[in-house]
């Protein structure tokens, strides 16, 4: 809902009060305006009653995920609420996400315009977007992008990953078996990986003051926006919370300035021979669409390279939190850690680093990584989604303009499909012959599925098993004594490990 220009400047000349009313009043219209509109189709998904304007916020408190679990048991696996202004559906459960992901089309594809999408990207970023022909060649881009970077032999990478996890391990280490929390370290070891990946090598980005002012925006983005941006769903806050508001608009402009800097950098010293990091890819790709092309479907270059923003955005905290996870598991489940340990030596011994091409080999490690990926399930609902237009689910109908987050959680935790889903068991992925059994892994649906399925899955997954494979040649990693490990995480940009401590000793 776009606040008239002539509300700003009464704004500005005192009139404060009245026009917060105002726009309440004007919010409270449209919202019975569109509340009498959902009346008038045939068949809405059922759902719970919700407080005008706020919706169902109030509700969902610091565990939404367990208010979700709830709703489905009282509603079934498509339920109806609002988020502030936003009506939305929930869809839980496997069976129901993919039917919505694989059989209608691409009716669910479409992405809400959130204020804090708006702002950053004007909804022509790539995680970001409309669902049209303008995605659909930038998904391309972006894709084939970061293909690059992950094929099996790809050296820039690995010596990336490979410098990042030694500071890291050094860092485990020098606490000289003490316990300590993980938390920080394995947050900026992620972070330098992606910040390199994406803008090149440096000797110690650890010192680079670009990079660090991108950690502090990160850190500073996440305090914001928590579980949700309010400013999102409810956009006459900033009419109430002004200050709050213009904070968060000034951190928007200037990690797009900074990103503008860097990129500007990048670009005086661009050579097509010597493609050295994503941000060199994507100027390339630029050139390999002709004019005529992109115009048509409405890409510009600056968009394209722009699409370092989404692999900066997307890439950090996802990756930082599944490998947090990732020890907490391992450290509380030592007989896991043990079987992976035990693979790795007979498969690639102490004397050499591990690479990609291990990973077939590995697949004890392997099904450790996807029960990881599982359980710390990173993006417990998605990316919020929309709907393109009028469709039907479950022999419900749902309006074109409808937000809809797939609960990924529920499909991860359903004891319909998962055994003891609490339990932390790699062997649930595994053949008779100890091999991946793929119908069981495509089960977990951490990253998605269909058209939008995570673009940079397979770079995620690379990272992660490299960082564990490093990290589990070298060291133990151990649950201090008298240390009560909660296995249930917080929603917060990502679903997090509550903090917890570990002891790291040397395996030499
Ligand atoms: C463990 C790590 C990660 C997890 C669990 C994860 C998960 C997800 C999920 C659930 C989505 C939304 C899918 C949907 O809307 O249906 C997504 C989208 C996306 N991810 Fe990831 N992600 C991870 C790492 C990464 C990395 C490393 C990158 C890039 C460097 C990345 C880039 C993106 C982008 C650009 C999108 C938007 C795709 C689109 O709209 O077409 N992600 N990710």
């Amino acid at each position: 809902m776009a606040i008239p220009e002539v509300m700003d400047k009464t704004l500005s000349s005192g009139g404060t009060e009245v026009l917060s009313i105002l726009v309440v009043f004007t919010t409270v219209l449209m919202v019975i305006k569109l509340a009498m509109t959902y009346k008038q189709n045939k068949k809405l998904p059922p759902g719970p009653w919700g407080f005008p304007l706020l919706g169902h916020l109030p509700f969902l408190g610091k565990d939404p995920l367990s208010k979700f679990d709830k709703y489905r048991k009282e509603y079934g696996d498509i339920y109806r609420i609002r988020f502030g202004k936003w009506p939305t559906v929930i869809i839980n459960g496997k069976a129901a996400i993919k039917k919505a992901l694989y059989h209608r089309g691409d009716a669910f594809n479409d992405r809400p315009e959130f204020t804090s999408v708006r702002l950053v990207s004007d909804m022509k970023g790539l995680a970001f977007c409309h669902f049209d022909s303008r995605y659909v060649l930038h998904r391309k881009i972006g894709a084939s992008v970061l293909k690059v970077f992950t094929g099996n032999g790809n050296e820039i990478i690995r010596d990336i990953i490979e410098h990042e996890v030694d500071m890291l391990i050094d860092y485990f280490l020098s606490h000289k078996g003490q316990e300590f929390d993980p938390n920080d370290a394995t947050y900026l070891a992620m972070g330098s990986i992606i910040y390199q990946v994406v803008y090149g090598k440096g000797k110690n980005v650890r010192e680079d003051k670009d990079f660090l002012f991108f950690i502090k925006n990160t850190e500073t983005f996440k305090d914001f926006v928590k579980a949700g941006n309010p400013f999102d769903v409810m956009p006459w806050m900033r009419y109430i919370l002004p200050k709050k508001y213009n904070a968060f608009v000034e951190l928007l402009e200037t990690s797009d300035a900074a990103e503008d800097k860097k990129l500007d950098e990048i670009k005086r010293t661009y050579d097509e021979k010597d493609i050295r990091h994503a941000t060199d890819a994507l100027i390339a790709a630029t050139k390999q669409y002709s004019e005529e092309e992109k115009a048509r479907v409405n890409l510009t270059d600056d968009q394209i390279v722009k699409t370092t923003g989404d692999y900066l955005g997307a890439g950090f905290d996802t990756t930082a939190t599944a490998l947090k996870w990732a020890f907490l598991f391992l450290a509380n489940n030592p007989n896991v850690q043990e079987k992976v340990q035990r693979e790795i030596d007979d498969v690639i011994g102490c004397n050499r680093r591990p690479t990609m091409h291990d990973r077939s080999k590995l697949c004890y490690t392997e099904a450790m990584i996807i029960e990881t990926l599982r359980m710390g399930c990173i993006a417990p609902l998605s990316l919020p989604h929309s709907t393109c237009e009028d469709t039907e689910l479950l022999g419900y109908d749902i309006p074109k303009d409808t937000v809809v987050f797939f609960n990924i959680f529920s499909s991860n935790y359903d004891d319909e499909l998962w055994r003891n889903p609490y339990e932390f068991r790699p062997e649930r992925y595994l053949n008779k012959d100890g091999m991946l059994d793929r119908e069981k892994t495509e089960n977990v649906l951490t990253f998605g599925i269909g058209r939008r399925r995570c673009v940079g899955e397979q770079l995620a997954r690379m990272e992660l098993f490299l960082c564990l494979c490093i990290v589990l040649q070298r060291c133990h990693i151990r649950k201090p004594e008298g240390e009560e490990y909660k296995l249930q995480g917080d929603v917060t940009l990502t679903y997090a490990p509550k903090p917890f401590k570990i002891q790291v000793v040397s395996r030499d």
